[in-house]
């Protein structure tokens, strides 16, 4: 039953875009009031992507005015900025199930509504999309328009040039919406962002010799356009986008919807080619927390709509980022040649803490993960430091790089792993879950994974230490387990595990942070008779395979447990056991790992329940590789704190 409010009556009569098409322009602009009001009372008790959501009220209302969607496709760039989207398209009933379990995605995605033609999350993949989608219709299939909508941060990303240069050669009709708001989720960075600025600054004079022109009598008034027409067809005269075959439009203000029906209706009329509309827009438009702070709200916990304060987990231990961030800067206080590099999350990365003491050491690429991993390799060759920071989930966007630019050449590139396993509310797109994998298997890297954030900061000193090649270290998104943290990072015996209790039944080898799950498991095991070791292999690369074959030799099971996805760190002591002849004696073996499926968003508590992964799990596990029926239900076993 959708919810109805007593001050929404135009958003109550809306239960898709056709009904919208049916108000007037001043009804539209109405309409969108109540968006902005909707969204900002959504947002408020589910948290999510409110900045970026309240900076295209007006522009989601006026795109799905005037095109027909969703027969024409209208394709979220990033997809984080969709809410009003979905509270506009059959969804409003359903946004306080936002990013939660079995509730609907933060981003757009094909599955949950016709209206979202293309799913998102990792961002700049819209123009490529959309120009998908115009090949399509021109080959006869049922699609209407392409539209995308990206933003000025996404629109800097290498993925999104290819596909400007490929529409702009392709010369198809397709609509690019430029939402520039001057915000990434810092500021943004980068000669894109400068040139769109100054595009936005040469307006008035634009709109100037316009109006000189509209003022002349009607002779001179025709040479006067044929001139302004000729000098802005001279090469250079026009914008980079002109430059590459797209109409540029504007810049308009995105939040005037008297500019923006007008503008859209004129170009869904007249477009033959690409064309690129240029919005100018504001981030948090409309919420003055949100405005005021665009950063901070561009990912909000819940908070009071009155106040804007947002909820935050009192207290607590550190999070694995900030832990990273200090540790990086006592490193790089130690070390002249230490430099960072972060692709447009300088805070969610962490490196704004050593940015804060040596800001000339750390650079901001923009959303540009490809050339941030062979920026770094180019500092590695020159003899710097780098300490490359990307979630695991953007850096698949770089793996080329990290191949062919770092592995090859055996560069000492640091690669700091945020976001490693299951992170929650953002769901499926950004799970850390194939960096082992993909790393593993390039000759020469050292790859390492934190149990806790006292062992990061010793990760992070042993990468700071390492010259010898490239190294991974990876950590979880959020809070560590308040372990004690360590005054000075050490530095490891690379490839050296450590056995953090002995028995004789199984062997529990975790691999990363599920540790606390392995000593949970371990301990309901004790209470049972069994005799457990727990051990931290700490690498995956080089594994420690003395560790590992002494344990199939003592134990008549041996259990990996990883936060990631098959053919990781399960696959290389699969490996190393068969090389050793382990499964010759008959060992039971058993690889816990992410299932071979996409684990749906919830709390990552809910999620790594899903994959099969808690302590009890792994209790379950450790029974069945001893041949011990597993009678018991799957009971939940608290982790020892
Ligand atoms: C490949 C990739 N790298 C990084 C991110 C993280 N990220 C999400 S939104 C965002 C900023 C997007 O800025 P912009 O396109 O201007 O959209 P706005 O938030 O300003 O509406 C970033 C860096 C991502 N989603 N995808
Ligand atoms: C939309 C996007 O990709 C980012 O905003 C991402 O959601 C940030 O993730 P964290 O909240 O883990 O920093
Ligand atoms: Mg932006």
């Amino acid at each position: 039953m959708t919810q109805t409010r007593t001050d929404t009556p135009f958003l109550d009569r809306i239960a898709g875009p056709a009904d919208l098409r049916r108000l007037g322009d001043r009804e539209l602009a109405a309409l969108a009031r109540e968006l902005r009001s909707e969204l900002i009372s959504v947002v408020s008790e589910t948290g999510g992507h409110l900045g970026s959501s309240l900076g295209v009220v007006e522009l989601t209302v006026a795109l799905h005015a005037v095109f027909n969607t969703p027969m024409d496709k209208l394709i979220w760039d990033v997809g984080h900025q969709c809410y009003p989207h979905k509270i506009l398209t059959g969804r409003r009933d359903r946004m306080r199930t936002l990013r939660k379990k079995g509730g609907l995605s933060g981003f757009t995605k094909r599955a949950e509504s016709a209206f979202d033609p293309f799913g998102a999350a990792h961002s700049s993949t819209s123009i490529s999309a959309a120009l998908g989608f115009a090949v399509g219709r021109d080959m006869g299939q049922a699609t209407g328009d392409a539209i995308a909508v990206i933003g000025d941060g996404a629109i800097s990303a290498g993925m999104a040039y290819e596909a400007l240069n490929n529409a702009g050669a392709e010369g198809r009709r397709l609509f690019v919406i430029l939402n520039d708001n001057e915000m990434s989720i810092a500021p943004p960075v980068g000669a894109m962002s400068a040139y769109l600025g100054r595009l936005y600054r040469q307006a008035p004079f634009a709109r100037l010799a316009e109006a000189a022109e509209s003022a002349m009598p009607a002779p001179m008034r025709e040479g006067a356009r044929r001139a302004r027409q000729l000098v802005r067809g001279m090469p250079g005269a026009g914008t980079l986008f002109e430059e590459l075959g797209f109409d540029y439009v504007g810049p308009i203000d995105g939040h005037d919807m008297g500019q923006l029906l007008p503008v859209l209706r004129a170009a869904r009329a007249r477009a033959t080619g690409p064309v690129l509309i240029h919005c100018c827009t504001v981030k948090g438009k409309g919420y003055a927390p949100a405005e005021k702070s665009a950063d901070k709200y561009h990912g909000v916990s819940t908070f009071d709509v009155t106040t804007g304060a947002q909820a935050k987990k009192a207290g607590g231990p550190p999070s694995y980022t900030s832990v990273f961030g200090k540790a990086l800067t006592e490193e790089a206080a130690r070390d002249p040649d230490i430099v960072a590099v972060t692709a447009a999350m300088p805070a969610g990365t962490g490196v704004s803490v050593m940015a804060e003491r040596f800001p000339a050491r750390v650079f901001d690429v923009g959303i540009a993960e490809q050339h941030g991993v062979t920026f770094a390799a180019g500092m590695a060759a020159s003899g710097l430091k780098p300490f490359c920071a990307i979630y695991s989930t953007f850096l698949q966007r770089g793996f080329d790089q990290v191949v062919h630019d770092v592995a090859i050449q055996g560069l000492p590139v640091r690669f700091a792993i945020d976001r490693a396993g299951l992170v929650g509310a953002d769901g499926v797109t950004h799970a850390g879950a194939y960096d082992v994998a993909y790393l593993t298997c390039l000759p020469g890297f050292t790859v390492m994974a934190a149990a806790d954030e006292a062992e990061l900061t010793h990760m992070v000193a042993t990468a700071a230490a390492h010259d010898a090649g490239p190294i991974a270290f990876r950590y979880p998104r959020g809070a560590g387990t308040g372990v004690a943290l360590p005054e000075r990072g050490e530095v490891l015996q690379i490839g050296r595990g450590r056995v953090l209790q002995e028995g004789e039944d199984v062997a529990l080898l975790s691999f990363g942070a599920q540790l606390a799950e392995c000593l949970a498991a371990a301990k309901a095991l004790e209470d049972e008779g069994l005799s457990v070791t727990v051990a931290d292999a700490r690498f995956a690369k080089p594994l420690d395979t003395g560790l590992v074959l002494r344990l199939a030799r003592r134990h008549r099971a041996l259990v990996t447990v990883e936060q990631g996805a098959e053919g990781g760190f399960g696959s290389v002591v699969m490996h190393a056991l068969a090389r050793g002849g382990a499964f010759d004696r008959g060992l039971a073996l058993r690889t816990m790992c992410l299932p071979d499926r996409f684990i749906q968003q919830a709390s990552p508590a809910e999620m790594y329940a899903d994959a099969g992964l808690t302590a009890a799990d792994i209790a379950a596990t450790a029974r069945g590789a001893l041949g011990i029926a597993d009678t018991q239900t799957v009971v939940p076993i608290p982790l020892a704190r």
